[in-house]
């Protein structure tokens, strides 16, 4: 049936009443084309100035032809629902084309506005109007009908090359599509909000005006480069109870479709090309579900899923909906092609059909009644003395009682076949159960080595590039949530002891540290005050260190009260941390005020006193074993690590240098001015000679030792890892627990180390972008992780706590306190906040950091337009981290963000104790980081 378009009236008037109906009264669909009508706008200035011809007659009001028709090979008429001159005010289009559609939401039944065309052809113009006019409608329908109260709620999307985004809240970012058999698709996690009133409703369109993605292309300044979804879900119920189903709830969506364009006549390039492939790509997907519901082969494949505008939209495209398509177009000859496409899939969804009906709510108390009611009929009936109903009821009985006895039979022979089944089970385990042993114990040492390894990096098992079976037996077995609780209380322990291992560590390396600063307590003023901090440190580490005690522990420990104990010693191993962290920091200065040969009034005394010995020698084997004795238990990997330069203070290594040749060679031509006689001269050689040797020996010293304490760093960071897997593994084994009480070893298929490591990293990125994880950690976790075998346990423990948060990011509150700490849990919101913090400050962030020219091309390489300044610098940043799919936007996000935060700054390369958990900018450290969510869960 065609839809007839009746003149305008008022809305209040023109809205048939649909009849309420009763659960037993099923509502007919009404059957119904599309509403497709076509709007020509005037001549573009542009297109003015380029003495454009209009290519186009309007010859009545339903019809447009080409004016070069005699030339064409198309020959159709183009006849539509209506036709709209350029000189056609939006309110009459909104009022022939779209207002009844639009208005029928008031009644309980879906509608959906499109406007469809070329990119400046009107759509957003058109659609402005058109939600306009409809809000006035609806507003004004609602004052006139006091009897009904209605509610009204405004969501908004838009779909940004396939990705979708919620336009009241674009820090949720990517919004996953769900299907639900009831509604249909819906996005997961769109913000709905109750709307007041008419001013309220608009002021939410324009914050979605505001939010939407826009660009400059040839034929349009400001480009819709997205397609925009706004949704009006208004339901009603009838103010007074009139004992009746009366409540009626309907969606209206008003639609906006990105231009459909050619990369040729936008001379689109780089990101606008890419949007243009995604928008061709969803727009063909819709112009293919229009042309197949045309066919009039609904019963054949519909390609809805082929994007996300037709998955959305699918229930207002031949489903239960009134839709209305207006088709928008320039009149102008060198955009003829394109309009003619825009009739032919006008012509196409004229074709389409839907069929919409009333929506109604089954209010809660009205089904109660009425089952109520159907219970009482139906006792009735059962006690009721008629002789009929009583027979047939006997008879049913007979049926059902036949019926369980076929049931029990069934049930007896599915029994003896679970028996026998089971008996097989255990003669298969019993014959296993060698192997088994064997796999424990595997299992059990090839822990203990790789416990060993993260303690001792220098204990040279290649675990992870060995090619026996452990290795991969290993992996399996890290892998499997099946690992019993035994093993994991041992791990545990195992943990507790490499916590203490750590300690004893710094213990000895920094008593030789101590040592290294006494030999030069005689040097200048700075190098003294110096000097006394870091004894005072020293001495504060050692106190920490020595706090963790043995730890009596009772045999049958619960894995919950074993993790609770570990974390309960954490205050130490955070202790330590902070300490190295001084330590470190204090070194730094050291190396910054190392004595040079400059005399200070100190240094010229101690010299005369000491007959040009400038430090103590007398103890020779001492001042042996600093030059030349390990400084620690990994001193064979000393020349490795003396290479490994720290990011952080790269000033201090540049001062240095700089400072220390022209100073020295400054001394050595002013005491050669001062000396004259020969004997002098060579005794002050001499002198100066060990004085080098000796700022060469102090520097490699301080140099090693600040190796040293930065590896320690990374073996504590090592360490939280390792906890953290470990608590991992034993939420997995717990939530297994219920389900099954075995341990056996699953096959898992070997896949080379690189082909994991891309997937796992791909797996992680999408899992950070859901868990709304801080983009500073996941910067440097992705420039700091980029494949190396040694990865793996990084990457397993990355992996494992987002999947866990990922299911569990709704219930945090629910945790159970072993695991959370003291602290609450943060929730969604309080991430996405932390994350909204986070972009905020990089955005201020960004004029410090990087040069005007710098900041200017990227602008231009992330298409940020030129607005305020404040406004360009938070665009820019909010443009970083949201496309997870997209490696090469993962990338150059990466790249932007670690320039932001001064990571990997030198281009030296990046120490990984830099890897911490609790995330924060180098130089700043806030409490609004989103990942210490995270933390606060595993309380690590
Ligand atoms: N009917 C009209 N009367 C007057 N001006 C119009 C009309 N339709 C569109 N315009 C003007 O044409 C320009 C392009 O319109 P608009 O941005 O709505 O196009 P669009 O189809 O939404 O483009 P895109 O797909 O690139 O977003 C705007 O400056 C708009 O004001």
């Amino acid at each position: 049936m065609k839809m007839t378009m009746g003149a305008p009236v008022t809305p209040s008037s023109k809205i048939r009443r649909t009849q309420a109906r009763t659960p037993s009264t099923p509502n007919k669909a009404r059957e119904e084309n599309i509403l497709v009508t076509v709007r020509v706008r005037p001549l573009s200035s542009k297109e003015v100035a380029a003495y454009d011809l209009i290519a186009w007659d309007i010859t009545d009001e339903h019809t447009i032809v080409s004016k070069n028709l005699y030339h064409e090979r198309h020959t159709g008429s183009n006849t539509f629902d209506k036709v709209f001159d350029p000189s056609c005010p939006t309110w009459k289009v909104y009022e022939e084309g779209a207002r009844d559609v639009a208005l029928s939401a008031l009644n309980g039944i879906n509608a959906t506005i499109f406007a469809y065309g070329q990119t400046s052809s009107g759509k957003t113009y058109t659609m402005r109007g058109v939600t306009e006019h409809a809000v006035k409608d609806i507003y004004e329908h609602i004052n006139l009908t006091p009897e009904r109260e209605y509610v009204l709620k405004f969501s908004a999307l838009e779909i940004y090359n396939e990705t979708v985004v919620d336009l009241l809240n674009r820090e949720s970012g990517s919004l996953r599509l769900l299907d639900d058999p009831e509604r249909g698709t819906i996005v997961d996690k769109l913000i709905e909000e109750v709307i007041k009133d008419g001013q309220h409703l608009r002021h939410l369109i324009s914050i979605c005006e505001a939010q939407r993605q826009v660009g400059e292309t040839a034929l349009n300044d400001k480009s819709s480069r997205s397609h925009q979804i706004i949704r009006l879900t208004i339901e009603s119920s009838l103010r007074e109870d009139s004992g009746c189903v009366k409540s009626f709830l309907a969606n209206l969506n008003l639609v906006d479709l990105a231009g459909s364009e050619r990369s040729t006549q936008t001379n689109t390039v780089g990101i606008r090309l890419k949007e243009g492939s995604h928008i061709n790509r969803s727009l063909l997907t819709l112009t293919t579900v229009i042309r197949k519901l045309s066919d009039g082969k609904r019963s054949g494949h519909i390609p809805y899923r082929n994007s996300k505008l037709t998955r959305i939209l699918q229930t207002s495209l031949g489903g239960n909906a009134r839709t209305a398509i207006i088709c928008t177009m320039s009149p102008a000859l060198s955009h003829v092609d394109q309009s003619r496409n825009t009739l032919k899939f006008a012509t196409s969804a004229k074709e389409v059909t839907t069929s919409a009906q009333v929506n109604m709510v089954v209010e809660r108390k009205q089904l109660v009644k009425q089952l109520q009611e159907e219970v009482s009929r139906l006792e009735a009936e059962l006690y009721s003395p008629n002789p009929s109903a009583s027979s047939s009821l006997s008879s049913l009985l007979r049926e059902k009682d036949l019926k369980i006895q076929q049931m029990e039979r069934q049930i007896n022979e599915l029994k003896r076949q679970r028996d026998l089944v089971q008996s097989q089970l255990e003669l298969e385990r019993s014959s296993h159960k060698e192997k088994k042993v064997a796999c424990i114990y595997v299992y059990v040492s090839i822990s203990f080595y790789l416990c060993m390894y993260l303690a001792f990096p220098l204990f040279h098992y290649d675990l992870f590039s060995s090619k026996s079976d452990s290795k991969s037996m290993m992996r399996k077995i890290v892998r499997r949530s099946t690992t019993s609780a035994d093993v994991l209380v041992n791990e545990i322990r195992k943990l507790e002891m490499r916590q203490r291992q750590l300690g004893d560590e710094a213990n000895h390396a920094l008593d030789l540290l101590h040592k290294e600063v006494a030999s030069q307590r005689h040097g200048s003023k700075d190098t003294a005050e110096t000097i006394a901090k870091m004894l005072s440190e020293i001495k504060e580490i050692h106190a920490a260190s020595c706090i963790s005690e043995v730890v009596e522990l009772k045999d049958k420990a619960s894995l919950r009260e074993e993790i609770s104990r570990l974390n309960s010693q954490e205050s130490n191993i955070t202790v330590l941390e902070q300490k190295l962290e001084n330590v470190q920091r204090s070194i730094e200065k050291l190396v910054m005020h190392l004595p040079t040969c400059v005399e200070t009034p100190e240094s010229k005394n101690f010299v005369k006193k000491k007959k040009g010995l400038p430090f103590t020698l007398s103890n020779t084997t001492n001042m042996q074993s600093i030059i030349r004795a390990p400084c620690s238990p990994l001193s064979s990997n000393r020349k490795s690590m003396e290479n490994e330069v720290e990011n952080r203070a790269p000033e201090n290594e540049v001062m240095r240098e700089k400072n220390t040749p022209n100073s020295e060679e400054e001394t050595c031509s002013v005491s050669s001015r001062e000396n004259s006689s020969a004997k002098k001269q060579s005794s002050s050689i001499n002198v100066k000679k060990m004085q080098r040797m000796f700022k060469k020996a102090t520097e490699d010293n301080i140099q090693s030792i600040k190796a040293y304490v930065t590896e320690l760093k990374e073996r504590v960071a090592k360490l939280q890892y390792q906890k953290q897997l470990l608590v991992c593994q034993v939420l997995e084994l717990e939530a297994n627990e219920t389900s099954s009480d075995e341990t056996e070893i699953i096959e898992q298929s070997p896949m080379p180390w690189n082909m994991m490591f891309d997937n796992q990293r791909k797996e992680i990125i999408m899992l950070w972008h859901l868990c709304h994880v801080s983009i500073v950690h996941r910067t440097q976790f992705y420039l700091l992780f980029r494949g190396d075998p040694s990865d793996q346990i990084y990457m397993e423990v990355e992996l494992r706590r987002l999947k866990w948060l990922e299911q569990h990011l709704d219930d945090l509150g629910n945790a159970s306190p072993a695991l959370l700490g003291d602290d609450p849990a943060g929730s969604v919101s309080s991430s996405i906040k932390s994350l909204k913090q986070e972009r905020e400050y990089l955005a201020k962030r960004l004029s410090s950091k990087l040069s005007a020219e710098e900041r200017e091309i990227l602008y231009l390489k992330w298409d940020v337009p030129p607005e305020g300044k404040q406004r360009r610098r938070l665009q820019l940043v909010n443009k970083l981290w949201i496309d997870p799919l997209n490696m090469q936007h993962v990338k150059e996000s990466a790249e932007v963000v670690a320039k932001l935060v001064g990571f990997c700054e030198s281009g030296q390369p990046i120490s990984r104790e830099m890897f911490e958990l609790n995330f924060v900018p180098l130089s700043d450290k806030k409490s609004w980081m989103g990942w210490n969510l995270i933390s606060n869960l595993l309380h690590l």
